[in-house]
């Protein structure tokens, strides 16, 4: 035997010692879990088994810790899919999201919430929003704003009308990739199937190499993967979960505009979120029609130094009300000097609602 030889035989009883190690405090780790289960029972029958304000230390936690050589995001993602593990022990986690399969909603619950989480497609954005509101899911996941084509003002809207809360936040580098099914004729596409929102966010791509093929905009991308199977001079635009949920070979990767096109989605749910130490406040405030009313509004905010991460207009539904604004800010309403803040806000405001404070999406 050469010296490589007993090397690698040397580092694999290694490993087999390092894996039954991991093993045996993985398995410990999810008793720990199973254990928290009883204490939050005893304490409530009615108990929340998921800590989004923990999970977000925990992960932070690890990401601090970690000296390499594995970079700190691909740790928290190992330690994001352990917790799925050690919930769906507590009790099996309901997530209703945008669908169908495959979309980057689907993408974005299971980024979240890991892969033990039981994600539930949903038909439209409001459906998401009545499947949590009646109990029927435990949580929810919608698109809220896209990097370069804003905000998704659907979901906005439906706040209004609900009384859903945020309990959380996650972002997806969203990546786009032209695809064709085995049968397609490469050098035939004609007709390209996507999302409104692919479409713009892959605009420049598609003028420069696709000037002349007629684009059908469809209610999702993987509705859009799913018509390119039986079409033999179509393609389809849409991400990696749609490609392999339909057997779908890429054409182009990346084709999206800008490299950083990212998405955010936000978790609804039923429960207010205690302070993770980086913490996110979104508020909906409806202001009276009168001059000076966005300065009114934001003044308190600049004089307690509260950073605004995002402020949307949005049309009020009720007639009486001119403007409503949609608000993000860091924070936690638990903070005295938030919670000042908003006492401020509400005294100038014709109605404000707290939809949540929640953690900043760590992952
Ligand atoms: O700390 C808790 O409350 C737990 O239930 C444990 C745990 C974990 O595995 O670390 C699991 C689920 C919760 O969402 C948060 C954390």
């Amino acid at each position: 035997m050469s010296d490589t030889s007993i090397n690698l035989d040397e580092l694999r009883q290694r490993i087999d010692q390092l894996d039954s190690d991991i093993l045996n405090l993985i398995s410990e780790r999810a008793s720990c879990a199973q254990q928290v289960a009883h204490v939050k029972l005893a304490e409530d029958k009615d108990a929340v088994f998921y800590r989004p304000e923990r999970e977000a230390q925990v992960l932070r936690r690890i990401m601090a810790l970690n000296k390499g050589p594995l970079d700190s995001e691909e740790m928290a993602r190992l330690f994001r899919e352990i917790m799925s593990a050690c919930l769906a022990l507590e009790q099996p986690v309901k997530v209703a999201y945008l669908g169908p399969e495959g979309t980057f909603t689907q993408q974005a619950a299971l980024k979240h919430f890991g892969e033990s989480a039981v994600s539930l497609p949903m038909a439209a954005i409001d459906e998401v929003f009545r499947e949590v509101e009646a109990g029927a899911v435990h949580y929810g996941v919608v698109p809220v704003e896209n990097s370069t084509e804003g905000v998704v003002n659907h979901t906005l809207d439906t706040f209004m009308d609900s009384s859903i809360k945020i309990c959380g936040e996650v972002v997806l580098r969203i990546h786009h990739h032209l695809l064709v099914s085995e049968t397609t004729r490469r050098d035939k596409v004609s007709r390209i199937y996507s999302h409104p929102q692919s479409f713009a966010q892959c605009r420049k791509w598609l003028d420069a190499h696709y000037p002349h093929a007629e684009r059908v905009p469809v209610s999702s991308n993987a509705e859009a993967a799913k018509l390119v199977k039986t079409e033999w001079h179509s393609a389809a635009i849409a991400g990696d979960m749609a490609a392999k949920l339909y057997g779908l070979d890429h054409i182009a990767e990346k084709i999206e505009d800008s490299p950083d096109n990212s998405t955010r989605f936000l978790i609804i749910g039923n429960q207010d979120v205690p302070m993770a130490g980086e913490d996110k406040t979104s508020i909906v405030v409806a202001m009276r029609n009168q001059p000076g009313t966005l300065h009114a509004l934001l003044e308190p905010f600049h004089r307690h130094q509260i950073d605004l991460t995002r402020l949307e207009t949005r049309p009020s539904r009720t007639g009486v009300w001119n403007y409503v604004f949609f608000i993000d800010f860091k924070g936690h309403r638990d903070e005295p000097k938030v919670a000042a803040v908003l006492e401020e806000v509400q005294l100038r405001a014709a109605d404000l609602r707290v939809l949540g404070s929640y953690p900043i999406g760590v992952l």
